[in-house]
């Protein structure tokens, strides 16, 4: 694969006695959609918590834009979580206090990003078609526009990889089809999309389903 952003090989990882990912091997090409499918327990999550630095794998090598994230001190996790990643849960995550806009404010604070604030996320609730929302309280939107205003706030940061966990979970078939279509739009504004979900109506969207059992893989449709 040329154009490839994540290389991930041998990646194995054990809680407990338990072998949860083993000695997978997979590459990912850049500004496309992947999703992750398996039965529950098959180590999806952990895999995409290991890719954002959020686990660390007991043994193999992840390459993820020609760095070796497995060797990042503390320094480099920070940086690579700013510079590189933005994480989308099933469970949002907002801050029920804030608007719509502190919310997605928020990273660019935390990065003391002097970039003209308004601008920007006037532009991202446009791109998540919120527009009118941008001043609304979040416990105020429905499931599917709270997942818009997380997506605006993963991408605010313009994020290399979006890493999204049953980003649908909590959401209606019409809500989850228009937020994997916006994810999969991400794609080409540079962006290359990871997604863990359990539906297959879902990873259908995407352009590639690798699916696990036990923590390797069973099946993948690669880049139809
Ligand atoms: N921090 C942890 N400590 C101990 N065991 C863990 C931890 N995280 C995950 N596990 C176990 O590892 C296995 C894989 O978990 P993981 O969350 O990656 O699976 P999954 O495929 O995402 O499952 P699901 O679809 O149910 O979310 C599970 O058996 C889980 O209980």
């Amino acid at each position: 694969m040329n154009n490839c952003i994540i290389r991930i090989k041998d990646i194995s990882k054990r809680f407990g006695k338990q072998q949860v990912l083993d000695k997978l091997t997979l590459d990912i090409e850049k500004n496309t959609m992947t999703s992750i499918t398996g039965a529950s327990g098959s180590g999806k999550t952990t895999l995409l918590n290991i890719l954002g630095t959020l686990e660390k794998a007991d043994e193999g090598q992840i390459m993820v834009d020609g760095s070796d994230i497995t060797g990042f001190d503390k320094k480099a996790v920070c940086e690579y979580r700013n510079r590189m990643i933005g994480f989308v849960f099933q469970a949002f995550y907002l801050e029920p206090a804030f608007d719509v806009y502190r919310n997605i404010e928020v990273p660019l604070l935390i990065r003391n990003d002097k970039e003209d604030h308004k601008r920007r996320i006037e532009e991202m609730l446009s791109a998540v078609g919120l527009e009118s929302k941008i001043h609304a309280k979040v416990h105020n939107l429905s499931g599917g526009e709270q997942q818009r205003v997380c997506i605006a706030r993963a991408l605010i940061s313009k994020p290399k990889i979006l890493l999204c966990d049953e980003p649908c979970g909590n959401l209606d078939s019409v809500n989850s089809s228009n937020i994997v279509k916006l994810l999969r739009k991400q794609t080409e504004n540079g962006t290359t999309v990871i997604m863990v979900t359990h539906s297959h109506e879902d990873a259908e969207c995407s352009d590639r389903i690798v699916t696990l059992c036990d923590g390797r893989i069973v099946d993948d449709e690669g880049m139809r």
